[in-house]
């Protein structure tokens, strides 16, 4: 029986790829299946990986009816054995139950690939329906790090090197790439829950680490001499 099953996790954890590699072993054995997507950082009607790989998909705007494009090509003649559906966090919870029904009535397994929340920690309106709806949500096995080392959980937004945590919702754009960044560049950084409560992206953590470095210091050479520091009287 077809499933409509939701793989989940952050930014950058592999999820491109497998929906990749899931639709080249299933179209390698003869089945035939369609590709949908929805702004991918690399542009309209593309699924791409970091890994390189990229395939042609059909877009989903807002209005796109996802029911009605798989019945259009039943219809014409043409075999849908699955779907595959990447950046599926935005949908609209309209086209996921339009998801839910392809499995239903008409038996088309349903593979579906997206993060759960936002920068803000907030569930993305698409991602709560495949959670409610799906018959299964499987967190990728590859897990994502944080800068600590630990499994990275939460999506972090960066504007300018600053982690923040208002905005718009939906903004497309990649991880972090390099050490410089552009007083209005967004990016993004995958932290593990505890420093995402703290807002201690890599950036912050690194400058933190920094000026709590006791520099070497020459009393006798300074010119100025240093504030009188009160010492706590000994016990
Ligand atoms: N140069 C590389 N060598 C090996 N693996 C890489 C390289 N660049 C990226 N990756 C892998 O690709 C993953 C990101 O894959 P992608 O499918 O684009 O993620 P997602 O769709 O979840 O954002 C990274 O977590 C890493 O495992
Ligand atoms: C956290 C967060 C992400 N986005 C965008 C940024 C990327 O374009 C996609 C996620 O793509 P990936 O293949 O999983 O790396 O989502 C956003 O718009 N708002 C957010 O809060």
């Amino acid at each position: 029986m077809a499933e409509l099953v939701f793989f989940s996790g952050t930014m950058d954890c592999g999820k491109s790829t497998l929906a990749l590699q899931m639709d080249h072993n299933h179209r390698a054995r003869g089945r035939r299946g369609l590709i949908f997507t929805r702004m991918d950082r690399a542009g309209a009607s593309v699924l791409s990986s970091r890994l390189g790989l990229s395939t042609g998909a059909v877009e989903v705007q807002e209005d796109l009816d996802l029911w009605g494009v798989v019945v259009a090509q039943l219809t014409g003649g043409g075999a849908v054995d699955y779907v595959i559906c990447d950046e599926a966090q935005f949908y609209t919870p309209a086209q996921v139950e339009q998801l839910a029904r392809l499995v239903d009535e008409l038996d088309i397994e349903v593979f579906a690939f997206g993060i759960m929340a936002d920068f803000r920690t907030r569930l993305f309106p698409g991602s709560q329906r495949l959670v409610e709806l799906a018959d299964r949500t499987q967190v990728l096995q590859v897990a994502a790090l944080c800068w600590c080392g630990a499994r990275a959980t939460h999506n972090a937004r960066v504007v300018g090197g600053v982690m923040v945590v208002e905005g718009e919702q939906v903004v497309v754009g990649d991880t972090l790439t390099s050490a410089d960044h552009d007083e209005d560049e967004v990016e993004y950084e995958v932290l593990c829950r505890r420093h995402h409560m703290r807002r201690m992206s890599s950036r912050a953590a690194q400058a933190a680490a920094l000026s709590a470095d006791v520099l070497p210091f020459d009393l006798d050479a300074c010119p100025v001499p240093p504030p009188a520091v009160g010492l706590p009287a000994a016990p």
